[in-house]
């Protein structure tokens, strides 16, 4: 579904990611986990264009990046930030829309498509005319993964989509999203540096570490075989269970 081939980038003198390869399949949870500043972000955002690669190349479906026009590589790939990522300015209701309208979407199906994310995410629809700033951080994140799944995207990026949330929280909230069925057909890649939340959503993690990836496999596969000290150690930075 996606690949990723000598993807490196630099800023300036610096190289924030340095020549990732690596492949996504269709409907697998792949989770970007490294230390601050290892380069997550830098390759999420090259994958949907935020960022420009310095070399290296980026393919959805068989068809490189660079080649789609903005609307259409939104139609294809989602995108969700920390606390939902919500203009200030825009309702729950606009903020659901965004890509629908991109689209040119018919006003009615969009309202039928808003309806429908709301039941799913129980989202009550009173919310519709709030502003985020009216919203809890629960419910902002939700908001948040129902914009980037309004016209259902094949594959959903998610930079730190619980960081904003307490521990609590943020629990409840990944389980319930992920349980969703719309997701479970979608292909994810998310970042965290959250080693519970990747051993817990991944179907394969990808460890980095100052720009390259260091082991990529399964949560289990990086647990009982460590493929460097650094995996090992960074594994075993707390006590975790897979299926706590
Ligand atoms: N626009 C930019 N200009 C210069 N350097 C940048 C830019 N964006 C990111 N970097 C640098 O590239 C490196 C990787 O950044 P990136 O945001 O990808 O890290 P990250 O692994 O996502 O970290 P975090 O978990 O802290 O978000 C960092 O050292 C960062 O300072």
């Amino acid at each position: 579904m996606i690949e990723i081939q000598n993807l490196t980038k630099q800023f300036d003198s610096y190289t924030a990611v340095n020549d990732v390869s690596l492949t996504v399949g269709k409907g697998e949870t792949l989770v970007l986990l490294g230390t601050s500043g290892c380069g997550k972000t830098t390759t999420l955002k090259m994958i949907n264009r935020l960022i420009e690669p310095t070399s290296g190349s980026i393919t959805v479906d068989g068809i490189d990046v660079r080649q789609q026009a903005g609307p259409e590589l939104r139609r294809r790939v989602g995108y969700v930030i920390q606390d939902g990522g919500l203009f200030p300015h825009y309702t729950v209701a606009d903020a659901i829309a965004t890509v629908p309208k991109l689209l040119n979407w018919e006003p009615a199906r969009i309202q039928e498509r808003t309806h429908e994310l709301m039941e799913k995410l129980q989202l009550p629809v009173a919310l519709l005319t709030r502003y985020p700033a009216e919203l809890s951080g629960g419910q902002r994140q939700r908001v948040g993964l129902a914009r980037a799944l309004a016209v259902n995207p094949p594959v959903v990026l998610m930079d730190e989509p619980f960081g904003a949330l307490d521990p609590f929280t943020r629990k409840h909230v990944r389980r319930e999203l992920f349980g969703l069925n719309e997701l479970r057909e979608t292909t994810v890649v998310l970042v965290t540096h959250d080693v519970s939340e990747a051993l817990e959503l991944a179907d394969r993690i990808a460890l980095m570490d100052k720009g390259q990836i260091v082991q990529i496999g399964p949560p289990d596969e990086l647990l009982t075989n460590p493929a460097t000290d650094f995996v090992r150690d960074f594994l075993d930075d707390k006590p975790h269970r897979l299926h706590d």
